[in-house]
Formats: C-alpha cells, structure tokens, sequence
C-alpha cells in the first residue's frame, strides 16, 4: 500500500523528525522520497537534508500537488498559512494526515475545498524509535482506503487505534503529550535516587530497567497495575511507605488532573483556530 509512496512534510519541527527517523527506520520510504518544508529556518531544513537524506522543498504548491501523503506538522496557530500557500494544489486522491493538536479535520477540508482525504492523527515522539501510541481519526472525505492507509503508516511506527473524532483531544492529553509526563517521573526518581545517595549515572539505568520492566510486565502477564502493584507491596514494607508518601501528595488525583487539562488545553487549541477561521471567513 506504501510502496513508492512520497511523503511532504510542512512543518519541520519535533514531531516532523520524529515521523521522518521512524518512517526511514521502519523502511516505509527512502529519503528521497520524504520532502519537508518549513516556515522559514532553513538551516533546520539543511540539518533535516544532511543527517537524514531528505528533500527540503522551497515551493510547497508544487511539491504538494506531486506528494502522495502530505503531513501538516506545524503548530495549530500556523494551520490558516498553510492553508492559503497550499489553495488549489491538493486533490482528492492524496491522503492528508494533520497531527495538529486540536484542529478538527473540518477546519482543514474547509480551507483545503476539495474534498481532501483528511485524516486527523495524534502520534507521539516515540515514532521516533517504532513505539509511537498514535490515535487516528478520519474526516468526512476520508474513504476507507486512505484511512487503512494511515493506520498502516502509524502501525508500522506503533500501536494506533481508529477512533472518533471527539475523542482525539482526549488522546492529545493522554498519549500526546503522556511521553513528557513519563520524562517528568523518570527525572524526579533519579534526583531521588541521587538524594539517597545513589549518583546519577547509577540512577539512570535502574530507573530505565525499572520502567522498561514495569511495563514488560505488563504487557506479557496482561495482569492489571493493581495487581501488579500488590504484588510489589510487602505488608509494612518499603514500598507501602513509599506509595503512602504518593498518596499524601495526591499522586493519583494529580496525574489524572494532569491528563484532564491536558485534554482541555487541546479543546482550547481548537476552539480558538476554529474561532478564528469563522471571523476570517466572515
Ligand atoms: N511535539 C510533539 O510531541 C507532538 C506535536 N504534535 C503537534 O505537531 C505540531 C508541531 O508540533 P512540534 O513539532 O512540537 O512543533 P515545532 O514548533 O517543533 O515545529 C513546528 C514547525 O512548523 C513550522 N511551520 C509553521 N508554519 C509553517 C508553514 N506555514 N509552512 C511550513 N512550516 C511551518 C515551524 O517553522 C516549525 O519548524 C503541533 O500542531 C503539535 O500539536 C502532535 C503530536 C506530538
Ligand atoms: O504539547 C503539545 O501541544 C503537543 C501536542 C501533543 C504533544 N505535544
């Protein structure tokens, strides 16, 4: 389904290269057949050209109406001078995958009127190394083909489940941005681990093999955390200590206030570009 397909990229940023070191690494494209464009740092666009091989492009229209699947990977603020620099060069049976935070596939086959084979994706930067979780969505163009195809390029970078639309921005929160929230905790542990006296470069691998463990275990025993979780806990030991130290912080309460406005923010991103397209269209 992907063989020889080509791949345009507008916006040439963090989740841009993520998507191009997996796409390369899973052998879904050659880099000559990945083209990215960017607003206007074009170092980053040589950077992108030395360490990866792929095609900068200066002429979006041009290379938009000869790309396969084209990705708007720019912020959801920079969706409306996409738009307009891509009018008239995109047609139907190209497939359209917008990873934007918040912006509703409507928006985008609006501003592209053509009846564009728009799929909204929500993947993470673990593309980066094949273990993405990226949620799909596919707009009201979006035949069955062109979503079966954006679900085999984020399977081959990940896990992806099709789901709808109104759900994305709850992706967002949960699995978008859920890489930084893993970040955060694996950063505070090893300051921990360093204030036990533990230096750091001793904390990080114990720390790593404990998450890469936790989450092996998991995924092979297909038991749930709870009881994974008893299973470490020792009556009145070390870690029902440590666990009551999370629940005097409200560790629980928190994360899930976490993934909430998380969620939120990406409605408000949204709901703003949406907004904004009415008064412009008005
Ligand atoms: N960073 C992440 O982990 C994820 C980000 N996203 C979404 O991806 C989008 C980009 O996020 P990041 O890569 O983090 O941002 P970024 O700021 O690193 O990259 C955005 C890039 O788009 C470029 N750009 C802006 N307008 C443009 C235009 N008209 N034509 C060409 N290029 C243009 C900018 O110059 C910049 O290089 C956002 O909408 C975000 O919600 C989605 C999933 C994960
Ligand atoms: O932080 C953000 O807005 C983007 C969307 C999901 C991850 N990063």
């Amino acid at each position: 389904m992907l063989d020889g397909k080509t791949f345009f990229f507008i916006g040439a940023g963090n989740i841009c290269e993520s998507m191009i070191k997996g796409l390369l690494s899973a052998g879904i494209v050659r880099p000559g057949e990945v083209r990215v464009a960017n607003r206007s740092n074009q170092d980053r666009l040589t950077f992108l050209r030395n360490y990866y091989g792929i095609v900068p492009v200066q002429d979006k229209k041009a290379v938009a109406s000869q790309s396969d699947v084209i990705i708007f990977a720019m912020k959801p603020q920079d969706v409306f001078t996409a738009l307009s620099e891509l009018t008239g060069s995109i047609g139907k049976n190209q497939l359209i995958i917008s990873v934007l935070a918040g912006v509703p596939t409507a928006l985008i086959e609006e501003g592209l009127s053509c009846e564009a084979a728009v799929v909204r994706a929500m993947p993470n930067t673990s593309c980066a190394v094949l273990e993405s979780a990226t949620g799909i969505s596919g707009g009201r163009y979006a035949t069955p083909d062109k979503l079966a195809m954006a679900e085999e390029i984020f399977r081959l970078m990940g896990e992806v489940v099709v789901l709808e639309e109104n759900l994305l921005d709850a992706v967002t929160g949960l699995s978008g941005s859920g890489p930084a929230y893993i970040y955060y905790l694996v950063e505070a542990m090893e300051k921990a681990g360093e204030a036990a006296g533990i230096p750091r470069e001793l904390a990080r691998p114990l720390v790593l093999k404990t998450l890469l463990g936790a989450t092996k275990m998991l995924l092979e025993t297909g038991e749930q955390p709870e009881v994974l979780r008893q299973q470490v806990t020792s009556p009145n030991g070390t870690t029902m200590a440590g666990i009551n130290e999370l629940n005097k912080g409200n560790f629980q309460p928190v994360i899930r206030k976490a993934i909430l406005r998380a969620t939120q923010r990406s409605k408000e991103l949204g709901k703003v570009i949406v907004e904004r397209q009415v008064v412009t269209s008005n």
